[in-house]
């Protein structure tokens, strides 16, 4: 993972991965195997990928943490595609094609793709962000992460009691933020109906502290 971007890989799997979502939500009823698995390969593949183009710089912002860099995963629009097309195959595999009424994203990097995987499951986005961000009356949270302690906020109306949330992020290390997130959620009567992150820093057990709704990671086995 360590060092520049290699040569993109993705530009045949992003349109493949785009006209086969719907084969592989086809599947779970039984009408399309071969499609599906199809769609599950090319799957496959698109992590192997993205996953090649994260980079690691150590001892980033603080020394002891390897701090993993994803923004070359937004700078070709190619694996942006592929990249956003996987998360939401990610999505209707893990959800068994419940789909979320709203997506609430983490400041700052679940901004980067919350609002247009909201876009494409035709659904909203509401954003959680550090203390004194937003305006109006706002739910307030307390967390500590990898590398430090926050506040995160809500706007009070962001989402209607009894709303099926998705909460993504870029990245889940020890847990904290996404935990503060569904706290946030749960104070506005919102249901948690699972998390999905690109990543996983390994050996902080941050899953743990998320409960029983399911967490989904893209490039976990990738
Ligand atoms: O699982 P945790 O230990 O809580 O860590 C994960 C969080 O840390 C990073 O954000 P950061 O707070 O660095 O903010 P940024 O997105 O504004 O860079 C990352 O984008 C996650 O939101
Ligand atoms: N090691 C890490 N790399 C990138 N983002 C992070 N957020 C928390 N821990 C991180």
């Amino acid at each position: 993972m360590t060092g520049p971007p290699p040569p993109d890989h993705t530009s045949d799997l992003s349109s493949n991965i785009q006209t086969t979502a719907s084969s592989a939500a086809q599947d779970a009823s039984g009408r399309q195997p071969a499609a599906a698995s199809s769609a599950a390969s090319q799957l496959a593949s698109a992590k192997i990928s993205l996953r090649k183009t994260l980079r690691q710089f150590p001892d980033f912002p603080i020394p002891g943490i390897d701090f993993v860099d994803i923004m070359p995963l937004f700078a070709n629009p190619e694996a942006h595609a592929t990249l956003v097309s996987a998360l939401e195959l990610q999505i209707s595999q893990t959800f068994n094609n419940v789909k979320p009424d709203i997506i609430v994203g983490l400041d700052a990097r679940g901004f980067l793709f919350g609002p247009g995987l909201a876009l494409r499951l035709g659904v909203g986005f509401a954003a959680v962000r550090k203390k004194g961000k937003l305006p109006g009356p706002c739910v307030t949270a307390e967390y500590v992460k990898e590398y430090g302690k926050d506040l995160f906020q809500m706007q009070e109306d962001a989402i209607k009691e009894g709303q099926k949330v998705l909460i993504v992020d870029d990245i889940i290390a020890t847990g904290g933020s996404a935990k503060a997130a569904a706290d946030l959620v749960t104070q506005l009567k919102g249901q948690v109906l699972g998390y999905l992150f690109i990543l996983e820093i390994p050996g902080l057990n941050g899953r743990d502290k998320l409960g029983a709704a399911p967490t989904t990671i893209l490039l976990e086995e990738a």
